[in-house]
C-alpha cells in the first residue's frame, strides 16, 4: 500500500542563540512512512526530537533539508499560504487540554469555527457540531458550555472533536493523554482507536510512554537524539528490542513490584555504557 505520509532524510536545525552560536540539529536525518488508516507511535525520551518531527509535518518547524511528502505531494517547503488547504487533511491534538482551547468561546463555537472558515453554512455547521459531540461521547448540551466547565479528559475530547471537524486523513497527536490521570488516559485512547476504526484516519502518535504508544499503535518508532533508531510492531519493539536505547527505555518504565524495579535499575546501569550516542551538534 502507498504511504499517506512519507518522510525522507529530514533534517531540522534550530538557529543558535548569540553571535557565534551554532545551529542546533534537532532532527538528524529522519525517515518514516505512515499508511492510510495506520497509527505510527513515536516514542523517545524528552528532547529526542518527537515534537519537532510532529511540528515539521504540521509546517511549524524549520525544515533544513529532506522531504515530507503527503499523499504524493511535497509539503516540507511550502509557504504558510500554500499550506492553508492542508489544514483539512492534517490536524493536531496537543498535550495540554487546558491551554489548547480558546477559553472565551463555547464548545459549539470552537467546533463550528473550522467548518465556517471553509464556507459551511451556520445551520449545517451546527448540525455537524452535534455529530462531533456524539462521536466523542459528550452530551449535546456541552455545545453551550465553556471549556472551563469541563474536566481534563472532557476537554481532550473537545480537542479531538475539533481535530476531526474537517475529516482529516492524518492527525498528529502530541502527548494527547500525558496530562490525564490513568483511567482517563485509557478512555481517551479507546476513543482515538474507535474514531480510527470508524473514519480510517491515520495517527502520528507522539509519547514518551511506551505503554501508551503500544496501546494505540500499529507500528512503533523509537527516537534517540534526533534519529529513529528502531521501528517495528509494538509487540516486537517491547518484547524484543534491538537497539540498546530501546532496552533502556523499557527498563525505565515504572513497575509496581519493588524487586523487579531494583533488577531493572541494575540492568539499566550496565546498558548505559553500551549506548554510543550520535552527535547532534552541527559541525562548522
Ligand atoms: N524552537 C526551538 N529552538 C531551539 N531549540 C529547540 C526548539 N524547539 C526544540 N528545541 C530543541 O530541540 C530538541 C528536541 O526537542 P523536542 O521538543 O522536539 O523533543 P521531544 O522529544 O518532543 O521532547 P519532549 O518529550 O520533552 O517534548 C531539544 O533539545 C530542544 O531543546
Amino acid at each position: 500500500m502507498t504511504s499517506l505520509l512519507k518522510v525522507r532524510d529530514l533534517i531540522v536545525e534550530y538557529p543558535g542563540r548569540g553571535l557565534r552560536a551554532r545551529p542546533f540539529r534537532a532532527l538528524a536525518g529522519v525517515s518514516l512512512d505512515i499508511r492510510p488508516g495506520e497509527s505510527l507511535g513515536l516514542v523517545g525520551e524528552s528532547g529526542s526530537g518527537k515534537t519537532t518531527l510532529g511540528r515539521a509535518v504540521l509546517g511549524l518547524a524549520p525544515v533544513t533539508s529532506g522531504e515530507i511528502v503527503f499523499d504524493g505531494r511535497e509539503i516540507g517547503h511550502l509557504s504558510h499560504r500554500a499550506r492553508r488547504p492542508l489544514a483539512s487533511e492534517i490536524q493536531v491534538v496537543f498535550q495540554d487540554p487546558y491551554s489548547s482551547l480558546n477559553p472565551s468561546l463555547t464548545v459549539a463555537q470552537i467546533l463550528a469555527e473550522p467548518l465556517m472558515a471553509r464556507g459551511v453554512a451556520a445551520k449545517e455547521a451546527s448540525r455537524r457540531v452535534g455529530d462531533l459531540l456524539e462521536r466523542v461521547a459528550l452530551p449535546s448540551d456541552a455545545a453551550r458550555r465553556l471549556p472551563r466547565e469541563f474536566s481534563g479528559g472532557q476537554r481532550q475530547r473537545i480537542a479531538i472533536a475539533r481535530a476531526l471537524a474537517l475529516d482529516p486523513r492524518l492527525v498528529v497527536c502530541d502527548e494527547p493523554v500525558s496530562a490525564l490521570d490513568l483511567s482517563t488516559q485509557a478512555r481517551v485512547l479507546d476513543l482515538l482507536v474507535e474514531v480510527q476504526e470508524r473514519t480510517g484516519v491515520a495517527y502520528l502518535f507522539i509519547s514518551h510512554d511506551l505503554a501508551v504508544v503500544r496501546h494505540i499503535s500499529h507500528r512503533v518508532s523509537v527516537m534517540y537524539r534526533g534519529e529513529i533508531v528502531e521501528t517495528g510492531d509494538g509487540e516486537q519493539v517491547t518484547a524484543r528490542p534491538v537497539h540498546p536505547y530501546t532496552q533502556r527505555l523499557l527498563l525505565a518504565a515504572p513497575v509496581a513490584d519493588p524487586r523487579a524495579q531494583a533488577e531493572r535499575r541494575a540492568a539499566r546501569h550496565s546498558l548505559r555504557e553500551s549506548i554510543t550516542a550520535p552527535s547532534t551538534a552541527v559541525m562548522s
